[in-house]
């Protein structure tokens, strides 16, 4: 393994594991480290880190990337989301700190920008489209709640060491020139240094000046230009990695609240069965996984979506009721447990809406090694794992995809 890199959730760990593979590297996602590893050219560990205690994303992270380290990988990736998504403690800035010190580095690029998804970083605000980050629906984020688009300010209040900028003009001016601000930055005591990205050209400019650093951090459009510096050097192979084909039922899994996921969920559900779980009843137990398990089997022809999606009003009753941990830990145990005793029961392919739910749906599944196959929308791959059978996989950040996500999805899950 050449480029190893850690992901703050499993969605982004697919997101990054995407552009890798479509920049022509042969690339596995692991869930968790310690499993046997097949040949390849680039792995993502996926950990769910983004939402947990800071000195627990520190370590998970530390552990994760000594066993890159071990398995050979020269240039380390720390992915976050490409919405920055974090709270005043953490985790960005803790765990990316911890990596400078663990790998010896000084610098590290900051760079969450993925054009393709529409998010891009100017004079180190990220805007969402044409809206600064929060003026979009991640001001309501139920867990990494984003009030601030300066990333640097926010990255400040996270980190221990000053906070450093590069801004576009000089990313315009080429790699030199970027190489050349970073080292300023050092020399200005500056560790972690946000840096403009606006379309994918400027990823590739910096993907050049980041050639032979061993810790570069940021969303999965800062990998854009990392496979050519390998190939540059020779060495990468040329054989493309194929998947295998999968075939059998396919559920869909929606934890996610964003607005993307609460359209794609109102398009699915015109013409598939679709259950909401109200997060209330299933706090009272009055919904089990045997219980709904049966009502999918019923509609097992028409792919049913389950969800709990659902207006930033309802998550805020939820989480004032029964706190902010307890309802989302509820929830993904839920959608993990069903995952698992569906696919024990017979369903091949499932699609999930939602890093952390699909963190749990993933674990649960117990997949260690996922190949990663084609883009179904920017950023979702199909990716398939085995348990006892070949399982094939989805898993949708949040706000990416089409209005039409799922249905693609599941026409493209299974498909080799
Ligand atoms: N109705 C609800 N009320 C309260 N919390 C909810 C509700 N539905 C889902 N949640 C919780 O909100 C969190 C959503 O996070 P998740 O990462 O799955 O989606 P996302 O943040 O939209 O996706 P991404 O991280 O990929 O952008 C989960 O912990 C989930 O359990
Ligand atoms: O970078 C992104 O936006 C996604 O890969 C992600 O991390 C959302 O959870």
């Amino acid at each position: 393994m050449l480029l190893g890199a850690i992901a703050d959730d499993f969605t982004g760990a697919s997101d990054l594991a995407n552009t890798l593979a479509k920049g022509g590297m042969a690339t596995m996602q692991f869930s968790g480290i310690g499993q046997e590893i097949p040949a390849c050219e680039a792995g993502v560990v996926a950990l769910k880190t983004r939402s947990v205690p800071v000195a627990d994303a520190v370590t998970q992270s530390v552990e994760a990337v000594k066993w890159l380290l071990d398995a050979g990988c020269e240039q380390i990736i720390f992915k976050y989301c490409s919405t920055f998504d974090s709270t005043p403690e953490g985790n960005i800035g803790p765990v990316a700190e911890a990596l400078l010190d663990l790998l010896g580095e000084e610098t590290a690029v900051v760079c969450p920008a993925f054009p393709g998804a529409g998010r891009r970083l100017f004079m180190g605000h990220l805007f969402v489209g044409d809206r600064l980050l929060s003026e979009t629906g991640m001001r309501h984020h139920p867990l990494t709640p984003m009030t601030d688009p300066d990333i640097r300010r926010w990255l400040a209040v996270q980190a221990r060491y000053p906070v450093g900028s590069v801004t576009l003009d000089t990313v315009r001016d080429g790699a030199e020139a970027i190489r050349a601000a970073f080292a300023h930055e050092r020399n200005e005591g500056r560790r972690l240094i946000v840096t403009d990205a606006v379309d994918d050209a400027d990823l590739l400019t910096i993907g050049r000046a980041v050639a032979g650093q061993r810790l570069v951090t940021g969303g999965s459009g800062i990998a854009q230009g990392l496979p050519a510096n390998f190939r540059a050097q020779g060495k990468l192979s040329a054989s493309a990695s194929e998947i295998p084909a999968v075939a059998g039922p396919a559920i869909v899994l929606c934890g996610s609240c964003s607005t993307a996921s609460q359209n794609q969920v109102a398009v699915y559900a015109k013409n598939h069965p679709a259950f909401a779980l109200d997060p209330l009843a299933l706090m009272r137990g009055e919904i089990t996984v045997d219980a709904m398990t049966r009502w999918i089997h019923e509609h097992k022809d028409q792919t049913p979506i389950i969800y709990s999606t659902a207006a930033p009003e309802a998550v805020s009753d939820a989480q004032a009721r029964f706190g902010r941990e307890t309802v989302s830990g509820r929830i993904e145990d839920f959608f993990a447990r069903l995952a698992r005793h569906l696919v024990d029961t017979g369903t091949s392919r499932v699609i999930v809406g939602g890093g952390e739910t699909s963190g749990a749906v993933v674990e649960a599944l117990q997949l260690p090694s996922l190949q990663v196959g084609h883009e179904i929308d920017p950023g979702v791959p199909v990716l398939v794992g085995w348990r006892s059978g070949h399982v094939g996989l989805a898993l949708k950040s949040g706000n990416f995809g089409a209005p039409d996500f799922f249905e693609k999805a599941v026409a493209e899950v299974g498909r080799p």
